[in-house]
């Protein structure tokens, strides 16, 4: 018998980097005795020296990392949870099958941060379609499913990196809603953070590993496209244009990364200070508003230089997020036709920093940023 578990892994950080890849731990937990298996690699956590794979309360039975997602316990899910900036997924190995192996209700409730794992969505990895190596889809943690994710996509290549041993190669084609997307594995680049508090820059204490680098493709401005029913006002698209939300005028950039973005600047009469803002009520308004007839994802945005921006995001089907990969792609897209930046850009996200450029000579968006494991477990569907 097997039962279902969680294990995060800073309660074994202690235990020495010299230790074999995989072994087991036996835990006497009266009136059961848990066997659980550690393993290093290649699931590994950059952070923490040992994930944990699985528990049982039978004897130790012989797990490797990936014969754990491959377990077809009936009624059981295994999954890896992947952070991005602290955009948090659900990572399942739906490689066998194009039927996502979770369905929308159960997403809502394993996303559930009280009564279920916890995550802002969840990812399918998916045999790949049009030529392309691997599909990934995703459910939002209302259930509803979106075209694209961007942290979703680096926490993507990392789970597939350490799925299939990928012979050395470190790119590959993924089709998603938004068309193909090109993510590639990086060295882990270190990078320190400075964070803008008023009048100054702040070096943060935590250090960033930009492991992973995506081409976005191209952006999307046509308006009916986007969708958006806000009137184009500059060739097809809806650039610096004035909406009503909540009773007040807001300036406003609407963008497609395959998925709807509206983007701001500020209001009118002033331009934004991000923390200053009520994320949780004038969210969702701009989520429902009429205009954004697929419903919207909302950035808000503060101009500290040509080169770098703070954004706070209220995301479709997810709420107040701590990162958007998609929406900071968004951003520096508005902020270039609203001529308020250069192509590259630092976007400061509460999660953390993501770099963003929009190359001239092939109009795609490219995106660099971290993806990690966070946790491996079971759960019962
Ligand atoms: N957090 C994601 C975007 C996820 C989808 C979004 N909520 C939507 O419905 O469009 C990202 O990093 O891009």
């Amino acid at each position: 018998m097997s039962i279902a578990a969680i294990v995060s892994p800073p309660l074994l950080r202690s235990l020495p980097a010299t230790s074999p890849s995989s072994f087991p731990l036996t835990y006497s937990l009266k009136p059961l005795s848990f066997s659980l298996q550690l393993n290093v690699s290649p699931l590994r956590n950059p952070n923490f020296q040992f994930t944990v794979s699985a528990m049982s309360v039978t004897a130790q039975e012989n797990l490797s990392p990936t014969s754990f997602l491959d377990n077809k316990e009936t009624g059981f899910l295994h999954f890896v949870k992947y952070q991005g900036l602290g955009n948090d997924f659900i990572m399942v190995n739906n490689l066998d099958s194009m039927e996502p192996k979770v369905t929308p209700e159960q997403a809502v409730k394993l996303c559930d941060r009280n009564f279920g794992i916890g995550a802002d969505g969840v990812i399918f990895a998916m045999p790949g379609c049009n030529g392309t190596d691997y599909t990934m889809r995703i459910f939002n943690s209302d259930g509803s499913e979106p075209e694209m994710c961007g942290n979703g996509v680096r926490c993507f290549a990392k789970f597939i990196s350490d799925l299939n041993n990928l012979n050395g190669r470190q790119s590959f084609t993924v089709h998603t809603g938004a068309g193909l997307i090109i993510p590639e594995i990086q060295p882990d680049g270190k990078r320190q953070l400075y964070r803008a508090l008023p009048g100054r820059l702040e070096l943060e204490a935590k250090t960033y590993y930009f492991n992973v680098k995506v081409d976005m493709g191209e952006p999307v401005l046509k308006a009916s496209d986007i969708p958006t029913k806000i009137p184009p006002n500059k060739n097809e698209s809806v650039v610096k244009a004035q909406i009503e939300v909540d009773g007040v005028n807001w300036n406003v950039t609407c963008v497609s990364m395959g998925n709807p973005h509206c983007v701001t600047f500020g209001t009118e009469n002033q331009n934004l200070v991000v923390d200053e803002i009520n994320l949780a009520d004038i969210g969702p308004k701009f989520e429902h508003h009429t205009l954004f007839p697929a419903r919207t994802n909302t950035e808000f945005v503060q101009v500290f230089s040509r080169s770098h921006l703070k954004m706070r995001v209220w995301e479709r089907g997810a709420g107040a997020t701590l990162a958007c990969g998609t929406g900071a792609c968004a951003v520096v897209v508005a902020a270039i036709l609203e001529g308020r930046s250069e192509r590259n850009c630092t976007v400061d996200l509460p999660g953390g920093p993501l770099e963003i450029e929009w190359r001239e000579e092939d109009n795609h968006v490219y995106m660099t940023g971290p993806a990690e494991v966070v946790f491996y477990g079971s759960v019962q569907l």
